[in-house]
C-alpha cells in the first residue's frame, strides 16, 4: 500500500466532517481514488432505523439508491450485518437493484456471503449448539418475571433473545447476560450483545475478521466502515489495525447510543439519515473527480 495521505480540506458539510486527523486521512484518501475504496455498512441501525420488531425493519428511504449512485464510483462495496444474509437482502431491498449489481452482503457476522451478481448464499455446516440451545431457550425465559416480554428472534445459524419489548427493557437485558453467556458456553456458543438483544452464536467470525478478509479480496487501498452498535466494534478494531499498515480508514458511527462505540468514531452522522446523507454526499463528489 502507499504512502498515508496528509489531512486535508475536502468539500463536506461541517456535520459530514471526521472529527479526527486520521478520520480525514481516511476520508482524503477515498476522494483521492474512490475507485479503490472499499465501501462497507451494518444494516440494523444504520441502513435501517430500529423499530421493536426486527421483521419491520426496513431500509431507511433514499438508502438503496444511495448506495447504488456510489456503487458506481467506489471499487467495492458491502453490507456486513450479524443477520442471516438472506434476510438482509430481502429487508434491505438489495436484489436486482440496478447499480448494486456487485454488493456482497456478509450475513451472521461475515459467516455467510450473498453476492449480487449470482443472487445465491454460501454458508458454513451449521452449528450443532444452536439446535441445542434453541431447544432450552423457552423454559428458561419463562421462569423469571424481569424476563416477561423477551423474546426468541429465530436466525437459523443462531438464536437472538430480544427484550425491547420487555417492561424494563434495560433490567431484563442486564439481568439476562450472564444466564444466557453459561447457556451459550454449555453449548459452544458465544454471546453477542447488541442494542436489547443477547444472540447466541457460534464462535470463530466477528465483522472484523469478515471486513478485513474482504479488503484483502477486493484490494481496497482505503475503507469506510459505517456501524452503530456493539457488533460493530470489531470492524472498527479492524479499521484501525489496517491503519498501521498503510490502509487509510473511515469510521461512522450512526446516531450515539452505544459509547462503546460513538466515541471511537472519527465521524457521528444522525441515525441512517445521517448515514444517507453521507452516502449521496460522498457519491456526489467521486462523481466529480
Ligand atoms: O449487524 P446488524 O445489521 O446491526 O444486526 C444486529 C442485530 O440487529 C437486529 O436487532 C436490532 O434491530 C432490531 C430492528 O430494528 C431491533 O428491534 C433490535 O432491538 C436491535 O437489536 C436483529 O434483530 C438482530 O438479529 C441482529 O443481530
Amino acid at each position: 500500500m502507499g504512502s498515508q495521505p496528509q489531512s486535508q480540506p475536502h468539500p463536506l458539510p461541517v456535520d459530514l466532517t471526521p472529527a479526527t486527523p486520521a478520520g480525514r486521512d481516511g476520508l482524503a484518501a477515498l476522494l483521492d481514488a474512490p475507485d479503490r475504496a472499499l465501501i462497507a455498512v451494518d444494516f440494523d441501525g444504520t441502513l435501517a432505523d430500529i423499530v421493536p420488531d426486527p421483521e419491520q425493519a426496513r431500509a431507511h428511504p433514499g438508502a438503496v439508491e444511495a448506495l447504488a449512485a456510489l456503487a458506481s464510483h467506489v471499487g467495492a462495496l458491502a453490507v456486513i450485518t450479524g443477520r442471516p444474509a438472506a434476510v438482509a437482502v430481502r429487508n434491505g431491498g438489495f436484489a436486482g437493484v440496478p447499480g448494486l449489481g456487485h454488493l456482497v452482503v456478509l450475513g451472521h457476522y461475515g459467516a455467510e456471503r450473498w453476492d449480487a451478481g449470482t443472487g445465491t448464499v454460501s454458508a458454513p455446516d451449521a452449528h450443532p449448539g444452536v439446535e441445542a440451545a434453541r431447544a432450552e431457550l423457552p423454559g428458561f425465559l419463562d421462569g423469571v418475571e424481569t424476563w416477561r416480554g423477551a423474546w426468541v428472534e429465530e436466525k437459523g445459524r443462531a438464536v437472538a433473545v430480544h427484550t425491547r419489548r420487555a417492561a424494563d427493557p434495560v433490567t431484563a437485558f442486564e439481568s439476562l447476560r450472564v444466564p444466557l453467556a453459561e447457556l451459550a458456553a454449555r453449548h459452544g456458543l458465544i454471546v453477542e450483545p447488541g442494542r436489547l438483544v443477547l444472540e447466541l452464536r457460534p464462535p470463530g467470525i466477528d465483522k472484523g475478521v469478515a471486513l478485513t478478509e474482504h479488503v484483502r479480496e477486493t484490494g481496497a487501498s482505503c475503507v469506510l466502515y459505517a456501524g452503530d452498535d456493539l457488533g460493530d466494534v470489531a470492524a472498527y478494531a479492524a479499521v484501525e489495525k489496517l491503519r498501521t499498515e498503510g490502509v487509510p480508514g473511515l469510521l461512522v458511527c450512526s446516531g450515539n447510543e452505544v459509547p462503546a462505540l460513538a466515541d471511537r468514531a472519527d465521524l457521528v452522522v444522525e441515525g441512517p439519515s445521517g448515514v444517507v446523507r453521507l452516502l449521496t454526499a460522498l457519491s456526489s463528489i467521486a462523481g466529480r473527480a
